[in-house]
């Protein structure tokens, strides 16, 4: 029942906003950032990745992981912007506390999925960016990419050496990845994913067709080490230019682009191969875009 049982739902609703606890920042960023994953995740159709549709390439994933994996990430999240807000500049001692929280969000997401990587490269980009958000809430999505580039320039003490999927990859084909991304403050969301995404919903495309536009933009200009992993230079450069190909045909919101669209898609699962690091620079953009306003 309401609240106010002798006033009308007009009334009400004009109350509520005032009665609404304010929360604080770092709920907030945490909020975007998860909504970001959600909205990636839920996303449909991307090429390669786990979407409403199906799988994609991945066997070991569904959607409703996804979404268990991106809740988990919450107190993470939360604790990431709190720690800027706390050191309130970038240094060491910010940077060896992030890595500590990156560490322990990986450690929530394994728990939470059953030791699948479903955000590895999430937690990365979207904890910098939380954190750089933090430091100065009003700043544009330039000026926090930066920010967020500068962090992730500082080398964490503590890091362990791991030898991941990205770091063979660096070594075997010479790419850089997720690390080199991040310290040149993330050129593949602000330079493509970004403006496809403005460009498209100018333009007339939905918000869905703009965001799978946006996620093309990403993919035909990033040396994602996923498809790297798995594919090699030949499944990369087949997607780069398959990506490109939707949007040269007119994107997903022309039925020209969404028949390129589906056999990009075809040739993906083909490869067997998924665009992860574009997904996670996908969600990037989906922060930075509502994240200035909050
Ligand atoms: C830098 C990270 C991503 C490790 O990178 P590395 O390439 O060695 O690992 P891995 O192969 O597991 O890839 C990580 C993921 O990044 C994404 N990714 C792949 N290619 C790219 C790319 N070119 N650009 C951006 N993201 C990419 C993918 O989702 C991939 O799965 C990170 O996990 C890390 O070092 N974490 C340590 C904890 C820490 O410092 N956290 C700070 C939190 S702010
Ligand atoms: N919708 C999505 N579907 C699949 N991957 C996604 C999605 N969104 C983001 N990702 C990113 O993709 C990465 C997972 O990709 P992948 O499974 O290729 O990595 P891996 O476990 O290192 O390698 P592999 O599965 O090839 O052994 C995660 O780190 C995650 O951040």
């Amino acid at each position: 029942m309401s609240a106010y049982p002798n006033l009308s739902a007009a009334a009400c609703a004009a109350i509520r906003p005032l009665r609404r606890p304010q929360l604080c920042l770092a709920d907030q960023l945490a909020d975007v950032a998860v909504e970001a994953l959600i909205d990636e995740a839920e996303l449909s159709p991307k090429p390669g990745l786990v979407d409403r549709r199906s799988s994609g390439a991945h066997s070991d994933m569904t959607l409703a992981l996804m979404h268990a994996s991106a809740l988990a990430l919450w107190p993470c999240l939360r604790q990431m912007a709190e720690a800027a807000e706390y050191h309130s500049e970038i240094g060491l001692p910010l940077r060896a506390e992030l890595g500590r929280l990156g560490r322990e969000g990986e450690a929530a997401m394994l728990a939470t999925t059953g030791g699948v990587n479903t955000h590895r490269g999430a937690i990365w980009a979207l904890g910098l960016l939380v954190a750089a958000q933090a430091l100065q809430p009003k700043a544009d999505a330039m000026a926090v990419a930066a920010r967020a580039g500068r962090i992730a320039l500082i080398d964490d003490p503590a890091a362990p050496r791991q030898s991941s999927h990205g770091a063979q990859v660096r070594q075997r084909y010479g790419a850089s990845g997720a690390r080199e991304q991040a310290q040149q403050g993330f050129p593949a969301a602000l330079e493509h994913g970004l403006p496809q995404l403005r460009r498209s919903r100018a333009s007339g495309a939905s918000e869905s067709q703009a965001r799978v536009d946006a996620l093309l933009a990403i993919m035909a200009a990033l040396s994602d080490t996923c498809v790297l992993w798995r594919a090699g230079p030949q499944g990369l450069h087949q997607v780069q230019s398959g990506a490109r190909a939707v949007l040269e045909a007119g994107g997903s919101a022309t039925l020209q682009g969404r028949r390129r669209l589906r056999q990009l898609d075809a040739q993906l699962l083909q490869l067997n191969a998924s665009p992860g690091g574009a997904a996670d620079l996908l969600a990037a953009c989906l922060f930075l875009d509502k994240a200035g306003s909050l």
